[in-house]
């Protein structure tokens, strides 16, 4: 088995195709709807929020909810149905989760998506969600993880999955690795191959990415959307308020099993840092669009199923050398 994470591996460019990199199209459809560019901010409390939501989805965006303000989620649905925009929330799979799903489906309400967000995906407790969510709500695009191998993501698409979310342990804020020892974190990559291979759905590569470029080293291996939490906290939308220390401007950004998400020392396999103030999230954003669409005239070609197909070398921790920007 080839093992190599974002840092080791060059895309090798090929032949451009483009008079300009504007004409290059970084669009991707996923599940019903079809979105800007193949990234969603990570469905973590310091990583969104309503507000959030709701300006990514008015702007053509994919988002993903989280789920830890259980309560408002069916006000959440209320609220974006009213606006006419889409709605795309997350569950758990404790028992309570199974009641809310049983108000949605009694309100009336139809979530476009939904994502099973726990750390161990290839469980029985998550295919028993799967099975009732599609069951009662079979029109809903519904997202499950978090895996780390073929064999969890083809259990998880047998059971219903329209979509995986691959990713143990990559993650800037996640212990996962250190505190138990497995996972993906340090060849999430050559995992997305492995797993990419094996799905016969879309995949969603999630934690790990730490330029803008694996982006497109994602898709190339497999990933039909991208999962980012460090890159995009830290701006003016993100939930929290701006901390100054030593002044210098940042927003704290934690794991979603740290002790400050869960208010207690149980289990963590959560961090928590703090990401130097970026200002608008929509700047980020058009700059990820527009190194994306870069990356695609690199691998010559008009539109991001270009980047499948290019050749890439491993250079195993040598790609940077020592260049940070
Ligand atoms: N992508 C990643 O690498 C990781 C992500 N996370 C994030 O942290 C948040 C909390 O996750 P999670 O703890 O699953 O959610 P919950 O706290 O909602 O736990 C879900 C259920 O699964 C059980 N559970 C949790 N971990 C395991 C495990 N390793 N083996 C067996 N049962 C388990 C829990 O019981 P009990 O707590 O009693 O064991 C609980 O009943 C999520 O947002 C998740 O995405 C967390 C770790 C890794
Ligand atoms: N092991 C843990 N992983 C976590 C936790 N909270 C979130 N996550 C995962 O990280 C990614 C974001 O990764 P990044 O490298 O882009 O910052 C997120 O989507 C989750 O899958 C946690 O407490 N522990």
């Amino acid at each position: 088995m080839q093992v190599f994470d974002y840092e080791d591996i060059q895309l090798i460019p090929n032949k451009c195709i483009v008079d300009s990199r504007s004409e290059c199209d970084t669009t991707i459809k996923f599940g019903p709807k079809t979105f800007k560019i193949p990234v969603v901010p990570a469905n973590m409390q310091t990583i969104i929020d309503e507000n959030l939501a709701e300006k990514l989805a008015t702007n053509g965006y994919f988002y993903v909810m989280h789920r830890f303000e259980p309560e408002t989620r069916i006000d959440f649905i209320k609220t974006m149905n009213q606006k006419d925009l889409f709605t795309s929330i997350s569950v758990g799979i404790k028992k309570d989760e199974y009641t809310f799903i049983d108000q949605v489906v009694s309100e009336h309400l139809k979530p476009d998506y939904i994502t099973i967000d726990v750390a161990h995906g290839h469980s029985d407790r998550v295919i028993d969600m799967i099975k009732y969510i599609k069951n009662k709500l079979p029109d809903t695009f519904l997202i499950a993880g978090n895996v780390g191998t073929p064999e969890a993501v083809r259990e998880l698409e047998n059971a219903g999955a329209d979509a995986t979310k691959v990713g143990i342990g990559p993650g800037k804020v996640c212990i996962t690795k250190l505190k138990t020892g497995f996972g993906t974190g340090g060849w999430q990559l050559a995992a997305l191959r492995l797993c990419a291979k094996a799905a016969s759905k879309p995949i969603i590569a999630d934690g790990g990415v730490r330029n803008d470029g694996d982006i497109a080293k994602s898709v190339r291996f497999g990933a039909d959307m991208v999962m980012i939490g460090s890159l995009l906290a830290g701006h003016k939308e993100s939930p929290g308020k701006i901390i100054e220390k030593d002044g210098q401007k940042y927003k704290a950004y934690f794991g979603s099993a740290s002790q400050y998400q869960k208010g207690e020392y149980k289990n963590v396999e959560g961090k928590r840092m703090l990401v130097p103030y970026k200002g608008e999230i929509m700047d980020t954003l058009t700059e990820m669009k527009q190194d994306l669409q870069s990356s695609i005239s690199y691998a010559g070609g008009k539109d991001l199923s270009s980047l499948r197909k290019v050749d890439y070398v491993i250079v195993k921790n040598s790609i940077y050398n020592g260049d940070v920007y």
